[in-house]
């Protein structure tokens, strides 16, 4: 099954609805939490969520799109559970992905993130690190301790996500260090699937466990967010490349500077092109100015990067349909969760 933009259930400006709802369910449980940290790192994490500024003065600076929580509350209600029963599983993915950004942020040196400097920048690189540990911890605390009778098995699910997750990361670390031709696609999308994939397919799988779902649907739950998060991985990669400053609030072209391996990267190098040949030649040199980096932009769209991602979005999001299919036969009452997935592969930032 493929979704069109005539497809009711699957417009934007419901999606948006959504994640603002489920910023005002959620972000009172994830901040009460915050707020037990201690001294240093609760100002990192108040700062890094948006709450403070880096003196301490409260702020309202711009918050995460909140997908995941959104995608854990989704997968709970299409499975007949009351939102208010999964409150708590959706703050602790929320928790554990922005711990992924804290460290994220750091091994790229990245300056920016959501619109402002990062906590790294701002407190140095021990404490970013520090409050990142401690909001992991926080994770698997707010999901431990909740009285909810799936409250064990939400929690080692996390558990073995987050070491997914870090090993999708370790592998996109490594890619860096390997020549422009030394890393395949489905390396590529296996390290994709793990880093960001893992836990849209663990917060899918939380909604269901909450839901008092067998392991069937559970399993579909997460392949749903899996093959959702690998489209989501697709799009953010094609963000990372053409995306508008303004909208992203980071560089243009901010993963070619970088010399990312990113996915319509890796795909263009694969090619066998002569748009694939340039690019190579491009990341080989040790700094990209400018006009390199527009010229690696407009090789990879040559070398059928770019319409490779959008396809394989596409693609990813119809598997994505089946396997939500499976656990919930009559999708109509699974219009949030298809809101979300086509809401990421539509976003602009
Ligand atoms: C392990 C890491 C860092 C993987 C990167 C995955 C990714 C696309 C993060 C941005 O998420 P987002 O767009 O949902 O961020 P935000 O919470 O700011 O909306």
């Amino acid at each position: 099954m493929t979704l069109t933009s005539a497809d009711p259930v699957t417009d934007g400006p419901g999606a948006v609805a959504l994640l603002d709802r489920t910023r005002t369910a959620v972000d009172p449980q994830i901040r009460s939490t915050v707020e037990t940290l201690p001294g240093s790192i609760r100002r990192v994490a108040m700062y890094h969520f948006g709450w403070e500024d880096a003196d301490g003065t409260p702020a309202t600076g711009p918050a995460g799109k909140a997908i995941r929580p959104a995608l854990v509350l989704a997968a709970a209600r299409a499975l007949g559970a009351a939102e208010a029963q999964a409150v708590k599983a959706a703050a602790a993915v929320e928790l554990a992905h922005n711990f992924t950004l804290l460290h994220d942020d750091i091994v790229d040196q990245d300056p920016t993130r959501r619109h402002r400097p990062t906590a790294w920048t701002v407190f140095g690189i021990p404490d970013a690190l520090m409050a990142g540990d401690a909001m992991n911890a926080l994770a698997l605390r707010v999901l431990a301790e909740d009285p909810h009778p799936a409250s064990a098995a939400a929690t080692a699910r996390l558990a073995a996500c987050v070491i997914e997750l870090c090993a999708g990361q370790q592998a996109d670390c490594a890619f860096e260090t390997r020549g422009p031709r030394e890393v395949s696609l489905d390396e590529c999308v296996a390290m994709a699937i793990g880093k960001t994939g893992a836990l849209l397919g663990c917060s899918c799988a939380l909604g269901a466990l909450y839901a008092g779902a067998g392991e069937e649907e559970v399993a579909a739950l997460d392949s749903f967010g899996r093959e959702a998060g690998l489209a989501f991985q697709l799009i953010d990669d094609l963000i990372g490349i053409w995306g508008d400053p303004e909208h992203t609030g980071k560089p243009a072209g901010a993963d070619l500077v970088a010399r990312k391996k990113s996915l319509p990267v890796v795909a263009a190098l694969a090619s066998g092109t002569a748009a694939g040949e340039e690019l190579a030649e491009l990341y080989s040199r040790p700094v990209l100015d400018e006009r390199g980096v527009r010229a690696a932009a407009d090789a990879v769209e040559r070398a059928g990067g770019r319409d490779w991602a959008q396809v394989q979005a596409a693609d990813r999001m119809g598997r994505a349909v089946e396997h939500l299919a499976r656990a919930v036969p009559d999708l109509s009452a699974a219009g949030d969760l298809l809101a979300l997935a086509e809401f990421v592969t539509r976003r602009t930032r």
